[in-house]
């Protein structure tokens, strides 16, 4: 497993995000060894390794949806395990934004719902979140899906819509994971 980043970062200062000595077992399976990664703010970084070598299992790390079995993690120079379950949740929430490679959206909900969700959970008002949510579905250019549910879109409209939902609350790292492909 390689990263690569894909610009120039933006010079000096510290990294926005990094993850030192990462290691992670599933069972007997282990997914990180000694993994390391940074990223400065407005860099964009891509993960790549065959299926199976630990991207999303890095990702997740990163992102403090897991915890590593060692290693630290740290954002904005907070160690993500100095913080509590609902800290994190608040961290993801607000500064990251999160477009799974499946099943990211909420069956049960429109698109419009989705978008807005994660602007609704941080308090806002119903019509405020559905008003900005459509902006950026209409930014995506699936403003015509707005009213069905996800079972109801083409996969490229409804990784579109991911993407307006992983953005709707201007995150300051944003995640896309997507498995690698040989060839
Ligand atoms: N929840 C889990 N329980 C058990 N094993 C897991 C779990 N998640 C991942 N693994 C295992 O950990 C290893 C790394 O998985 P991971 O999903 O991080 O790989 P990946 O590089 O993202 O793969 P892909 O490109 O196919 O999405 C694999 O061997 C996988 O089977």
């Amino acid at each position: 497993m390689t990263s690569t980043s894909l610009d120039e970062p933006a010079a000096g200062g510290p990294p926005l995000l990094e993850g030192v000595g990462l290691r992670k077992t599933f069972g007997q399976t282990p997914a990180l060894h000694d993994a390391a990664l940074q990223v400065r703010e407005s860099e964009i970084v891509a993960v790549m390794g065959p299926s199976g070598s630990g991207k999303s299992t890095l990702l997740h790390c990163l992102a403090g949806i897991l915890l590593p079995d060692e290693g630290r993690v740290t954002y904005a120079g907070r160690d993500l395990r100095s913080l509590s379950d609902k800290e994190r949740s608040a961290l993801r929430r607000t500064d990251f934004g999160f477009v799974f490679q499946f099943g990211q959206l909420v069956p049960e909900l429109t698109c419009l719902e989705n978008v807005a969700l994660p602007l609704r959970l941080g308090g806002m008002r119903r019509r405020q979140a559905e008003r900005v949510a459509a902006g950026w579905l209409d930014r995506l250019e699936v403003s015509d899906v707005a009213n069905k549910r996800p079972g109801e879109v083409s996969g490229g409209q409804g990784q579109r819509v991911a993407v307006a939902r992983a953005l709707v609350t201007n995150p300051r790292v944003i995640w896309r994971s997507r498995s690698w492909w040989p060839g």
